[in-house]
């Protein structure tokens, strides 16, 4: 088999749905942003939110923020993979370019809660991955959120309040990283990813190399 075969025949799988899931402050956000940074060949899938945009957010970057009446139209339309309710307001993974681009190889990364999982799981088990992160204990995840300094003491009280009921549905998911260092955490993200992609059953295109090889 030629070089260049033999590479397309290496790359021909069918993209990952990798979704990172946890309490809210236990660093998923962190996480995905450094995965991002330094893998080139995996995507952001873009949430649709109610929730107003945060300082330093933008638009079409890290969420699409649309009011009330723009999600029900989306929900009406038929545009989401999923969508739920989430600390008083609606979030979803708009479908888009994602179910073509999946098709040709491209792996995408979800920022989504455990309900969404659920949902993006039973529509597509084969090339849904499930990473869950724990913080190092809830007195920490308390300080992350307040040390982000982005929310208001209510909504940090909603998310603390929440937090215990998001850890249970930890084991609904492939695996489970503790995020105590960052670096150390994004490590173990990526390794998951990279054996994810090698594992053989999403390999199909490698089928007439190896065949070749066995001739
Ligand atoms: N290992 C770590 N040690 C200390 N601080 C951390 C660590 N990981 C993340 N943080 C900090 O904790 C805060 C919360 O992290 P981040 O926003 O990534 O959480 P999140 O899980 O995405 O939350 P949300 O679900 O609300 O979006 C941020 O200020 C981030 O810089
Ligand atoms: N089911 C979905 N959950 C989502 C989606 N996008 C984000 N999220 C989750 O919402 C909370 C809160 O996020 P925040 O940015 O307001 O802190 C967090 O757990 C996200 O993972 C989505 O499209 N679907």
């Amino acid at each position: 088999m030629a070089e260049s075969t033999l590479q397309s025949a290496t790359l021909a799988r069918r993209g990952l749905m990798f979704i990172l899931s946890s309490p809210s402050g236990a660093g998923k956000t962190t996480i995905s942003r450094m995965l991002l940074g330094s893998d080139d060949e995996i995507k952001l899938s873009v949430s649709v939110t109610t929730r107003p945009p945060r300082a330093g957010e933008v638009d079409g970057v890290h969420y699409y923020f649309v009011d009330d009446a723009e999600f029900d139209r989306m929900v009406e339309e038929d545009d989401f993979y999923e969508w739920a309710h989430v600390f008083g307001h609606r979030y979803g993974t708009p479908k888009g370019r994602i179910r073509n681009a999946l098709k040709e190889g491209q792996d995408f990364l979800f920022d989504i809660d455990w309900q969404g999982t659920q949902q993006l799981f039973q529509k597509d088990q084969q090339d849904v991955v499930r990473v869950f992160i724990l913080p190092p204990s809830i007195a920490e995840l308390e300080r992350r959120l307040r040390s982000r300094n982005t929310d208001p003491e209510e909504v940090i009280a909603a998310r603390m309040e929440r937090a215990r009921a998001e850890i249970s549905h930890w084991d609904a998911y492939d695996y489970v990283v503790i995020n105590e260092d960052v670096d150390s955490c994004f490590d173990k993200v990526s390794e998951i990813l990279d054996a994810e992609r090698m594992k053989r059953q999403r390999q199909t295109g490698l089928i007439p190399f190896v065949r070749e090889l066995m001739a």
